[in-house]
């Protein structure tokens, strides 16, 4: 929206104008004088006003364009103003008298915007620009009878004045330049959320946030560097491919299926993947969705640049027979339930077609019991495989817990390791016992030897035993002795320390 300050509208005015334009000149001169005059002596509140007055009296009248970016353009918000918001942000400077401070309650940083009045200029490609921040109150409105018909709010504006021969420039160049400076801006700072579904009595599902707050990072990871870095290319050339997948005409999507044993740190590398990306986190329980259309609802209802994470696809929902339990007002034989080939059809585009920039992952400790539909060359663009620890995995978690890169027991823990199959979590676990290098790799050393020894000898028929004599969770045995996956899914659910708990009732259970 333009709005032109005196549109000259006969021949006559544009003769006057450039003779006017001339003495607008040397005109010029002189307030560029007093400028330098009145800013050694006069405050700056008045100074704006007169230098306003005497740019208002003398220079030329026609040839300032502004342009008015509203906050809200009828009910809808207005990018152009979040993203001048933004961009004006960076320009901040001392010479400002008032600015505002924000921080909210979630995040840790505070931020300094520009206050209603003041003004920030910018050069771009030899333009020279004016932002103003115009702020204005409306008061309550009231009928006849005196009844409030509305009421009151502060309707807020930024002003951009710049010479009106540059129209095309600020337009098709200045403001896309502030829209991407704004979103880098943006980026730069953004904290990552993490969405999860929230429960009304209805049952319908709705996403609630909270910071992620993950401290995973890829460096942190212990994996297959060669994994790693394959994987860190594939995301970076993800995220540039805006043009690529345009012109291919495919949806701008990318799936990722990560396997291998509890505690390989699946989990981890998806926090590590939205840390890197800066991507939020919808963590989707498909055991809380009961119909395909409430699962087209919620996917539809993320924002770009996310990643919407299923973990335990294989457990977490039997798709086809599952019993509903939890709409009252489900219809019998309705062909609504969540199904298998519901949840393909997102994955393959109706979903992905309402939105940019989007990343699903699957995680499973079962690669093999998936059903094949899921594993199917293009739905998943990238499996990886999330395996027990090696040496060089060992390496990484030493340096991230005792801040090691060298010891003179790595090369028995790195034959150990060649040995028996130890999950990253295990190792962790361990090297956290004590601050102390030389304690902690010992308790690994010892750690790792009765694990040999156990495999060994395989009388306690599967179980782990702990050092305190209790059998620990332990993912065969559990399905062997117990059965039934959705124990194991709602085990998989607690906290490692509450497994060996619910382990050693259920085992009791299953004995009785
Ligand atoms: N590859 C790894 N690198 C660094 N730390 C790891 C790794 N794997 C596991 N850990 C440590 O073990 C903890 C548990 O790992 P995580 O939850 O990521 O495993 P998971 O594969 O998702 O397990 P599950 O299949 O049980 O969900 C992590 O918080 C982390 O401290
Ligand atoms: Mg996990």
């Amino acid at each position: 929206m333009f709005s032109v300050n005196n549109i000259p509208s006969t021949t006559s005015v544009l003769s006057t104008y450039t003779a006017f334009t001339a003495s607008a000149m040397l005109v010029r001169g002189v307030v560029g004088e007093v400028q330098a005059i009145v800013s050694q002596l006069i405050p700056k509140r008045i100074r704006n006003l007169v230098l306003s007055k005497l740019e208002g009296l003398f220079s030329n009248p026609y040839s300032q364009m502004t342009l008015v970016i509203n906050e809200y353009e009828g009910y809808c918000i207005n990018d152009l103003y979040e993203a001048s918001e933004t961009y004006l942000q960076t320009k901040i400077s001392a010479s400002m008298e008032r600015v505002r401070g924000f921080k909210s309650p979630r995040d840790n940083k505070v931020m300094v915007m520009i206050h209603k009045g003041e003004r920030v200029l910018d050069v771009h490609e030899g333009i020279e620009l004016r932002w103003e921040m115009r702020c204005e109150t409306k008061e309550n409105s009231h009928d006849h009878k005196g009844n409030q018909r509305n009421r009151g709010y502060e309707s807020r504006a930024f002003e951009l004045s710049f010479s009106n021969k540059c129209m095309e420039k600020v337009t098709k160049s200045y403001l896309p330049y502030v829209m991407e400076k704004s979103r880098a801006s943006k980026q730069e700072n953004k904290v990552v959320k993490l969405h999860s579904l929230n429960f009304c009595r209805e049952g319908d599902g709705a996403w609630g946030s909270t910071n992620l707050d993950h401290p995973a990072t890829f460096d942190k990871l212990a994996m297959d560097p060669a994994v790693k870095k394959e994987l860190i290319d594939d995301l970076d050339r993800f995220v540039r491919r805006r043009e690529y997948y345009k012109r291919v005409g495919k949806a701008w999507k990318r799936g990722y299926l990560l396997y291998g044993p509890p505690g390989t740190g699946k989990s981890s590398l998806i926090a590590a993947m939205a840390n890197y990306l800066k991507f939020d986190v919808y963590d989707l329980e498909l055991a809380n969705v009961y119909s395909n259309s409430e699962l087209r609802r919620l996917l539809v209802s993320t924002k770009n640049r996310s990643m919407v994470v299923i973990e335990d696809i294989d457990c977490s929902i039997d798709l086809q027979n599952r019993p509903v339990e939890r709409f009252e007002s489900f219809e019998e034989g309705s062909n609504d339930k969540l199904t298998l080939s519901g949840l393909l059809n997102f994955i393959d585009g109706l979903w992905s077609s309402c939105g940019d920039e989007r990343i699903i992952v699957f995680t499973t400790n079962h690669k093999d019991k998936l059903d094949p539909a899921l594993l199917r060359p293009g739905r998943m663009d990238m499996h990886i495989h999330m395996s027990y620890c090696t040496p060089s995995g060992f390496r990484v978690l030493a340096s991230n817990y005792l801040c090691i890169a060298d010891h003179n027991l790595f090369d028995e823990i790195d034959e150990l390791m060649m040995q028996v199959e130890v999950t990253p979590a295990d190792v962790a676990e361990e090297l956290m016992k004590s601050e102390d290098a030389d304690t902690a790799l010992k308790g690994l050393v010892k750690f790792l030897q009765d694990k040999k020894l156990r495999s060994e000898n395989p009388d306690s028929d599967g179980r782990e035993i702990n050092e305190c004599g209790d059998e620990v969770w332990n993912e065969r045995v559990t399905k062997e002795r117990v059965g039934g996956i959705d124990k194991i899914a709602r085990m998989r659910k607690k906290p490692r320390s509450m497994r060996n708990i619910y382990m050693t009732r259920l085992l009791q259970n299953a004995r009785r």
